[in-house]
């Protein structure tokens, strides 16, 4: 319906949504138009907007491997302005329900002199495929959305659109950033990521060799495929190495150990990057387990439900409520991937977990407002492992002692797997 009222000439940007993930209320979204006229619902744009100024940011840029490192770029130079300074919200610039379609973004308002922040403005007007747009009100209560920055934007461009807020789409930009970008739901999906960076990152073809030599197998043997799930320090490894012993089975784990030298390499690359080579890491240990289950029984250490519920937790800013709801496109499992008979989730009171993170050594530095951020990031990887569909994963209470957990989930093996 809104697309017919957009400028034909708009190019990549025609038919565009604009949405805002506000902290506090749910997202705002917004699209231009041809015709000047107020929208009646200019109070909420200028809440939106709020009574100083506001920009934003976004990347305009081809290759997504290029795209997800200017991101990067972008959301460190916003970072870098004190919270006191400016407010951040995150903005999609979007196709209705076109996946593939999102291009991720910020809108950053401020009210008081802030040269930091004018400084932060300027510089990122000079980057190479980040378009930069500010937004004003005239007399008349129109809003207006201007372009600053021609370098991303292309001629055909024109400097100033009218506003118009519009439905929530079918599909939030959440999920279609998500999709592909951060969840990779197929092996081929995830391989071409790695074809993509091999010119900036050498290591992806060494990565990509070892994908090739894999054991192209999606069925399991005779035997159960056990998965132990859970947060760092619930107790996986202590559980998978006497789970192991006591059904005499086969450990492994996502990533494999082939993996593992490469691994430092990729976790300091953006998502779209990382989240490929975990990806990838299933479909290697999915050979392994087809091959090993045939013998004996397996236990994984990790496997698709870490991939998925951590980049789901890291993509997802703001709260529990940001997250996509239950039942979403973004908890199904991946067609091709070898699926385990029964997955198990630890699950430990935070408290606890944060002693055994003590207990380890690690943890007991950290300053007030991280673990704040931490607890918040770790609600969200339970809710996502919790939300992860087909197979869904089993609550196990890691809280007892080591060998009343062993005791429960061999019951629970017994029970559902028959062994
Ligand atoms: N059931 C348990 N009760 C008390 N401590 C435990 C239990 N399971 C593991 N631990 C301890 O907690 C810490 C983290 O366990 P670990 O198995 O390494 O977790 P993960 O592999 O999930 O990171 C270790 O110091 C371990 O000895
Ligand atoms: N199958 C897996 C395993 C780990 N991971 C990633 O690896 C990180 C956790 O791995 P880790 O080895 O530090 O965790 P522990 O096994 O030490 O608890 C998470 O940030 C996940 O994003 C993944 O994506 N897929």
């Amino acid at each position: 319906m809104m697309a017919r009222r957009l400028i034909p000439n708009l190019g990549q940007w025609s038919s565009r949504i604009f949405g805002v993930e506000c902290d506090k209320k749910s997202a705002v979204y917004f699209a231009l138009r041809v015709d000047r006229q107020a929208d009646p619902r200019g109070k909420e744009l200028k809440q939106l907007f709020g009574d100083g100024k506001a920009f934003s940011f976004h990347i305009h840029c081809e290759d997504r491997i290029q795209r997800s490192k200017i991101y990067e770029l972008l959301q460190d130079k916003v970072s870098s302005i004190p919270s006191t300074d400016c407010t951040i919200m995150d903005m999609s610039s979007f196709l209705p329900n076109a996946k593939q379609s999102a291009s991720k973004g910020f809108l950053l308002t401020y009210s008081s002199d802030s040269p930091l922040t004018e400084k932060v403005i300027e510089d990122l007007q000079q980057v190479e495929a980040v378009s930069v747009c500010s937004y004003f009100q005239e007399r008349d209560g129109m809003w207006w959305q201007k372009h600053l920055s021609q370098k991303g934007g292309g001629s055909e461009i024109c400097p100033r659109y009218c506003i118009t807020l519009t439905e929530k789409p079918e599909v939030c930009p959440t999920v279609l950033n998500i999709i592909n970008n951060d969840v990779f739901y197929s092996f081929e999906e995830a391989y071409k990521v790695l074809v993509e960076c091999r010119d900036i990152i050498p290591e992806s073809q060494a990565v990509l060799n070892l994908v090739d030599q894999r054991l192209d197998l999606t069925e399991r043997g005779k035997f159960p495929v056990i998965v132990i799930e859970g947060l760092d320090a619930t107790g996986k490894t202590t559980l998978t190495e006497s789970l192991t012993q006591t059904v005499n089975g086969v450990l492994l784990k996502s990533p494999p150990e082939s993996l593992a030298p490469l691994r430092k390499r990729f976790d300091c690359e953006p998502p779209l990057i990382r989240r490929a080579f975990y990806a990838l890491g299933n479909y290697i240990t999915a050979g392994q387990i087809a091959r090993e289950s045939s013998k004996a029984p397996v236990i994984v250490d990790r496997y698709w439900h870490s991939t998925a519920a951590y980049a789901i937790a890291t993509a997802v800013r703001g709260g529990l409520g940001k997250l996509p709801a239950g039942g979403s496109e973004v908890y199904r499992w991946p067609e091709d991937l070898l699926r385990p008979s029964l997955v198990l989730l630890l699950t430990l009171d935070p408290a606890e977990r944060q002693s055994r993170l003590r207990g380890r050594g690690l943890a007991h530095t950290r300053e007030e407002a991280e673990l704040e951020a931490n607890n918040l990031f770790r609600q969200k990887v339970e809710e996502a492992y919790r939300r992860i569909e087909d197979p869904a994963c089993v609550i196990v209470d890691a809280s007892p002692s080591p060998d009343k957990v062993l005791q429960q989930v061999l019951l629970l093996i017994k029970n559902k797997c028959h062994l």
